[in-house]
């Protein structure tokens, strides 16, 4: 049996150091499943509400548990997002706070795939779930809200859209990691890490872009299959209305100057992905740009869509981008994200399954990537946060064939 009869929430540490909410789920049974909600930086406006963790356990503790224990299945994760979405009452999550909801949601289905004995990706996709697994992309060079003193672009992305396995493209993006390292020290360019371990280097997007393409292109050399790049450009974190645009520095660029701009990365440097090119309010520029580069390049809307089906349903009824990144905590619940995810799918939207920049060890996005057949997923490259999902990911492919 899978009624849920305990669910315990606690503050954990993030990668960033910073609190977060884990929960633990039991069932009566004897099913467990435990998770623990990310936290962006370069949060979207129109995502679902991160409480401060004691608020948001002391909340949850008061309206979500009586309406969870001895009453919902954990096996019945439609019903146990229900009664989250009901003991919060709002629609974005402001009451219980999405960060609670996503832990209960996401510990929920590993209770649920524990008592049914089966691996959680096979719990949430079934039995007859494709037999493809995502394309990690990779953060290699970062800066941004990420990390100061480096791009402006937040994320410059390996993708080994070659690899011929899941294990391989895992090890090839943590080789042009190391490769960028070799490249940057013969220019003579310190660099640190940023929050999600990719090179935090004091360099211009310039010279990103040159660095990052003869990582990529070595290695892709050395490992004999293609490996290409892409961009996070979380543009909204660059756009100042007041500036009148895109402020890189000293330079501003107008909507119109930034979709050229994009425009001509994207065939300089055969751009396979790119996230968050325009502002979160600017359907009309993603238009325009999908329309311009859609053809050959994913254009992904992260902050733009906030993986809620309304603001996807806008971005289709506008031909704006052709992607969408799925945070499972901008919605606040498992289900909110297969919904968009189907309406992505249904609509031809690829879909990329995402980590957020504060992390914890917890790897369900690597099972949620494999139980939907998303086409990629982004979450890092190295460090320990990150390798969990990679390692997990690695796992499941040993598992699963
Ligand atoms: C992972 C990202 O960063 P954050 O979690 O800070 O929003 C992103 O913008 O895609
Ligand atoms: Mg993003």
């Amino acid at each position: 049996m899978t009624l849920i009869t305990n669910v315990s929430l606690r503050r954990v540490l993030d990668s960033r150091g910073n609190p977060t909410v884990e929960a633990d789920v039991l069932t009566e049974s004897g099913g467990f499943g435990r998770a623990a909600a990310p936290s962006g930086a370069s949060t979207g406006e129109y995502e679902a509400i991160e409480l401060e963790p004691s608020e948001a356990i002391a909340a949850a503790r008061e309206h979500a548990l009586p309406r969870l224990v001895g009453e919902v299945y954990a096996g019945n994760q439609r019903e146990v997002d229900a009664a989250l979405h009901a003991a919060d009452g709002t629609d974005d999550f402001s009451a219980i706070g999405a960060n609670s909801a996503v832990a209960i949601s996401m510990a929920a289905a590993k209770a649920g795939a524990d008592v049914l004995g089966a691996p959680l990706y096979q719990h949430l996709g079934g039995t007859f779930r494709g037999e493809s697994f995502p394309t990690p992309l990779g953060n290699v060079v970062g800066g941004g809200e990420h990390a100061k003193e480096a791009t402006h672009i937040q994320e410059f992305l390996a993708a080994p859209v070659g690899a011929p396995s899941v294990s391989e493209a895992v090890f090839a993006n943590a080789a042009v990691h190391a490769r960028i390292s070799e490249i940057l020290d013969d220019r003579g360019v310190p660099a640190a890490k940023g929050d999600e371990g990719a090179w935090a280097p004091p360099i211009s997007d310039a010279e990103a872009f040159e660095v990052v393409d003869e990582a990529v292109a070595d290695t892709a050399d050395e490992l004999g299959f293609e490996i290409g790049f892409g961009l996070d450009m979380a543009a909204a974190e660059l756009y100042d209305a007041d500036e009148g645009g895109y402020v890189y520095g000293d330079e501003v660029k107008s909507t119109a100057e930034q979709v050229d701009y994009v425009a001509e990365m994207v065939d300089e440097y055969d751009l396979v992905y790119v996230e968050d090119p325009l502002d979160e309010d600017d359907y009309e520029g993603f238009a325009d740009l999908t329309d311009r580069v859609g053809d050959r390049t994913l254009i992904c809307g992260d902050d733009l869509f906030v993986t809620n089906v309304e603001r996807l349903q806008d971005g289709i009824d506008a031909d704006a981008g052709n992607s969408i990144l799925i945070k499972p905590n901008q919605i606040g619940t498992l289900s909110d994200a297969f919904d968009a995810i189907e309406l992505a799918t249904e609509n031809g939207y690829e879909t990329v399954i995402s980590h957020r920049s504060g992390e914890t060890e917890d790897t369900t996005i690597a099972h949620l990537a494999v139980a939907t057949d998303a086409g990629f997923i982004k979450t890092g490259t190295v460090q320990g946060e990150r390798t969990a999902k990679l390692n997990e990911l690695i796992r499941i492919a040993d598992d699963a064939v």
